[in-house]
């Protein structure tokens, strides 16, 4: 039995022989955790996912604009701020499942951050080049592509079983975007005046949304099969420590590149001068490691899959805000991408919801089974 978030009996459900013949459900592991609080919690998730992910990247945006240009740096915002996961770590109490011994060895765990993390790094890379290639509109389009990537992986890897409701629900967020991006093509978004790159960054986006697929899936496997754990400390750990790895390939790749050589020029030269320029850094870095808490619980509470829904719904997100914050215009097809986007992951919310129902009846059924045997054993000891 997998040890979860905090209160095991409340969130992994029934935790006897009953419970570990049912089938897997759609939704997976956590259907049968489908109380009030569970969804509290997965709601809180998915806001600090959205709201981190999406202040991200119009800091980058913010960045690139205001005469930022360095690859390697946004690289390593993406991962940088790992270290502050150390703050809510040792706020954290350690539950009953953090104080056992860990399920796997400390070398197959630093194998592990070390996979994971330059899958990262690589990954990283190739959306800052993505992001600064690509018009915001044509990057959503070409990005969504990741949630079908992850369709594949959560199949293959971690045993994912779909339904019509979650391919509904894959089908209509990959639209979402491809109706906005179709619609915003030409809508004056201020994406700054670059000369865009398209061979490239169609290239590199689909390669990290391949890359970001697969790291989705090596998390949930992580938590199933190696740290055989998904409680909040766990979490942090894992996130930190692939997220450290990650930091390092940036570094290098900065100092590798000559990159940062340029690092102080851009810095006197970025508009609003070096504190701006450190101030959106920074945010960024923050902003990203908020975002990939929030994920990664959702792959730890949920699915990998259902992480990688509710980014995409960020998607359509990023242009209502530059709305807001860049000047950019309002059009009725952002307002459709969003609808949509709210469909394709209701649809998603749903079949959880029919899962958590199917499965607590399922539960009740056995246990009463088991009661029933339980008499006839005692009456047959009896006799
Ligand atoms: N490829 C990719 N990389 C990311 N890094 C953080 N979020 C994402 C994402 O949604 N896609």
């Amino acid at each position: 039995m997998l040890k979860k978030f905090s209160s095991k009996s409340e969130e992994s459900g029934h935790k006897d022989d009953c419970h570990d013949s049912a089938p897997k459900s759609p939704t997976r592991r956590l259907a049968v955790a489908s109380g009030v609080r569970w969804w509290a919690m997965v709601a809180v998730d998915m806001v600090m996912l959205l709201s981190g992910g999406t202040v991200a990247t119009l800091l980058s945006r913010l960045y690139y604009n205001s005469g930022g240009n360095s690859k390697w740096m946004t690289t390593l915002t993406q991962s940088g701020g790992a270290p502050l996961l150390a703050i809510p770590l040792l706020l954290t109490p350690p539950s009953e499942d953090d104080r056992q011994p860990p399920a796997a060895a400390s070398s197959k765990l630093a194998a592990v951050y070390a996979i994971i993390g330059v899958l990262i790094g690589l990954d990283n890379l190739m959306y800052a080049y993505a992001l600064q290639y690509l018009p915001v509109s044509t990057f959503s389009l070409v990005a969504s592509s990741q949630l079908a990537f992850n369709a594949v992986t959560s199949r293959l890897i971690n045993a994912q079983r779909f339904t019509p409701l979650i391919a509904n629900s894959v089908v209509v967020l990959t639209f979402a975007a491809t109706v906005l991006a179709i619609g915003s093509s030409s809508d004056g978004s201020s994406s700054g005046n670059y000369h865009y790159n398209y061979a490239a960054g169609f290239v590199l986006t689909v390669a990290a949304s391949a890359a970001f697929a697969l790291i989705l899936s090596l998390y949930e496997l992580t938590f199933e099969r190696v740290v055989m754990a998904q409680t909040a400390r766990w979490v942090l750990r894992v996130q930190m420590n692939s997220n450290l790895v990650a930091s390092v390939v940036a570094v290098m790749g900065l100092f590798a590149s000559g990159e940062w050589r340029t690092v102080p020029g851009e810095m006197a030269a970025f508009r609003g001068g070096t504190v701006r320029y450190v101030a959106t850094l920074a945010g960024t870095a923050a902003a990203w490691q908020a975002a990939l808490v929030g994920q990664i619980r959702l792959v730890a509470r949920v699915s990998s899959l259902f992480a990688n829904a509710t980014g995409v719904v960020q998607l359509p997100l990023v242009p209502l805000f530059a709305v807001v914050l860049f000047g950019d215009r309002m059009t009725g097809i952002k307002v459709v991408a969003m609808l949509m986007s709210a469909w394709g992951f209701m649809s998603y919310a749903y079949q959880h919801y029919l899962d958590g129902r199917r499965a607590a009846g399922t539960a009740r059924a056995q246990c009463s089974m088991c009661a029933a045997q339980a008499a006839s054993d005692a009456v047959s000891d009896a006799s």
